[in-house]
C-alpha cells in the first residue's frame, strides 16, 4: 500500500483520519456546517451533495464547493454523492451521476466519491476525468441490506484496484458479530494486497468497533457526525466522540503491518 497525500494530509500512514460529514439540505446549512465543522479541525470534511435538496447545477456546485474551501482553510473536501441505490437520499441515473461528477472534477473539492458499481463506461470515463484534474478518486461500494461473502468483498476490492482509484472504501450492514469480524478481516487482507489505501466501516451499533480499529483494519479515514442529529451513516461516532477515543488508544498505528 502507497500512502496518498492530499493537501499536506497523509492517508494511509500513521492515525486513521477523522472526516466529519455536512448534510446541509441548502446552501446555507452547508456553509454553517462548514462552519462548525472547522471549529472541531477534522482532518477531513464530506460535503454530502445528495442531501442538498437544490438543483445541482453547475453555478450551485461552484459557489458552494468555493465557499467550503474557503472556510475550511486547507482541510481537504471530500465530494459525495450517495445515491439511493448505495442507502443515500437521492435517485440518479447513471448519465445525470457521470454529469455531476465531470461538475465536481471542475469544483473546489480535493476529493471525489465514485461508486464503482454504476454503468462501468460512466465509472471510468468520471474516473478519468476526475483524476486528470488533480481530484483523488474514492472507489466506493456501500451495502445498507447486510455484509456480503469474503469472496464478494475481495471482488469488490479488487475492481477498484482495477479501475485505479486512489482509495478504495466499502461500508457494509452487518446483521451478526461474525459479520463485523469477516468485515474487518477483509480490510486488513486488502490494505496488505492493494496499491491504494483503504476505508472500511460496518455500520450500524454492531458495527461500531470497525469505526475505531483502523490500527487493526488499515482502514484510513473514519467517518464521524458533528453532532448526534446529523449522522450521515447510521453508527458514527459524533467528531468529539471519536476524538476522545483515538486520544485514548492512540488512534491508528499501522507497525503491525
Ligand atoms: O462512505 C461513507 C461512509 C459512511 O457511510 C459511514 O458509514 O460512515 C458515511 C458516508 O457519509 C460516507 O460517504
Amino acid at each position: 500500500m502507497t500512502p496518498l497525500t492530499i493537501k499536506g494530509l497523509t492517508l494511509g500512514q500513521g492515525p486513521s483520519k477523522i472526516a466529519v460529514p455536512i448534510t446541509g439540505t441548502t446552501a446555507n446549512e452547508v456553509a454553517r456546517q462548514g462552519q462548525v465543522a472547522r471549529a472541531n479541525q477534522p482532518d477531513l470534511v464530506e460535503w454530502r451533495l445528495d442531501f442538498l435538496e437544490e438543483e445541482l447545477s453547475a453555478a450551485t456546485i461552484q459557489a458552494i464547493s468555493q465557499n467550503l474551501s474557503q472556510e475550511l482553510a486547507g482541510i481537504p473536501i471530500i465530494a459525495t454523492f450517495r445515491t439511493k441505490a448505495e442507502g443515500g437520499q437521492r435517485a440518479i441515473s447513471d448519465r445525470d451521476y457521470g454529469q455531476l461528477l465531470k461538475l465536481l472534477a471542475d469544483s473546489q473539492v480535493d476529493l471525489i466519491d465514485i461508486e464503482v458499481n454504476r454503468e462501468a463506461a460512466v465509472v471510468k470515463a468520471a474516473i478519468n476525468t476526475c483524476q486528470a484534474k488533480g481530484k483523488a478518486v474514492i472507489g466506493s461500494y456501500h451495502n445498507f441490506a447486510e455484509t456480503p461473502s469474503d469472496q464478494a468483498l475481495h471482488e469488490q476490492f479488487a475492481k477498484m484496484a482495477d479501475l485505479n482509484v486512489d482509495l478504495a472504501k466499502i461500508a457494509v450492514m452487518p446483521k451478526t458479530a461474525a459479520d463485523v469480524l469477516r468485515l474487518m478481516a477483509a480490510s486488513q487482507k486488502a490494505n496488505t494486497e492493494l496499491d491504494q489505501p483503504v476505508v472500511t466501516m460496518a455500520m450500524g451499533g454492531l458495527g461500531q468497533l470497525s469505526r475505531i480499529s483502523g490500527q487493526l483494519t488499515g482502514s484510513a479515514i473514519s467517518f464521524a457526525s458533528l453532532d448526534a442529529q446529523s449522522a450521515s451513516a447510521p453508527g458514527q461516532f459524533t467528531v468529539q466522540e471519536l476524538t476522545n477515543i483515538f486520544q485514548i488508544i492512540g488512534g491508528n498505528h499501522h507497525e503491525s503491518h
